[in-house]
């Protein structure tokens, strides 16, 4: 595991966004194209932003969708394919992109879904934390064990108050019971996993990060076992983490 801490949450996405073009473009070199899995969140902007802008060939990238609510309208202004359209789609010249639909035949549609991820490895995966220490929607605790690529899980209540604090949605009954999220197992089968987490809201999780051994009660920390695993901070979101080791690598 790499960890760099970053001053603020703009410079961690532009750090984030250049190891990601860098990564990309040796793909690209080697093999023509680039398999990509994108999350969302308020943790992404940075990185998404710094991202569009990255010198990388974009119609030479495939782009898988982490996760998506279910029932959720793509006009509703806390789903993710309405996020991910605007930041990141609509922002550059890339035409394979498989997002998560939430509101389509959700059987039918998952196995599509792990039908086209199945094909060939992920090269790079950009996936944030929650501040319960989930990715994609995998809640604590959360199921390491389960092969398949995308399933439908119940989001807990700690999940659902975090959306409803960073502004999604305006109460908790507003928020889906559930969603449709890619697995823990297919989230470590990527070749690169890369983690943008800034901001003072994700201390407590990054403490408990790294406070932990492997534990599905903070589902990140299976992160810390992937042979290529790299984790921005910003102070923030680090100010919590009292490591000699990690000040060692700031
Ligand atoms: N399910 C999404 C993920 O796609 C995201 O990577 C993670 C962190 O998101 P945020 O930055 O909103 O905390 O949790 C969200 O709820």
């Amino acid at each position: 595991m790499q960890v760099t801490i970053c001053g603020n949450a703009q410079e961690l996405g532009r750090a984030a966004a250049a190891l990601t073009a860098n990564i990309i473009n040796e793909q690209i070199a080697a093999k023509g194209k680039a398999r990509l899995v994108l999350s969302t969140g308020a943790s992404q902007f940075e990185t998404l932003e710094a991202l569009v802008k990255m010198d990388i060939e974009w119609e030479k990238v495939e782009m898988f969708h982490l996760d998506e609510y279910v029932g959720l309208s793509d006009r509703h202004p806390a789903s993710f394919r309405k996020y991910l359209k605007e930041r990141f789609v609509d922002q550059v010249p890339i035409e394979k992109v498989h997002y998560v639909n939430g509101e389509e035949d959700i059987k039918g549609h998952i196995e599509m879904l792990s039908r086209e991820i199945a094909k060939e490895p992920i090269d790079l995966a950009l996936i944030g934390i929650g501040e319960n220490g989930h990715i994609a929607f995998n809640d604590p605790p959360a199921d390491f064990d389960t092969t398949e690529a995308y399933i439908v899980v119940n989001l807990d209540e700690n999940c659902k108050k975090q959306q409803v604090g960073e502004g999604w949605f305006a109460s908790v009954d507003d928020v889906p019971r559930q969603a449709i999220s890619m697995t823990v197992h297919q989230i470590m089968q990527s070749k690169v996993i890369i983690s943008s987490v800034p901001h003072q809201a994700k201390a407590r999780a990054i403490r408990a990060f790294f406070e932990n051994e492997v534990t599905r009660d903070v589902p990140a920390t299976i992160l810390k076992t992937h042979p290529n695993y790299t984790l921005f901070l910003d102070t923030h979101s680090a100010s919590l983490v009292d490591q000699p080791e990690l000040r060692g690598e700031r």
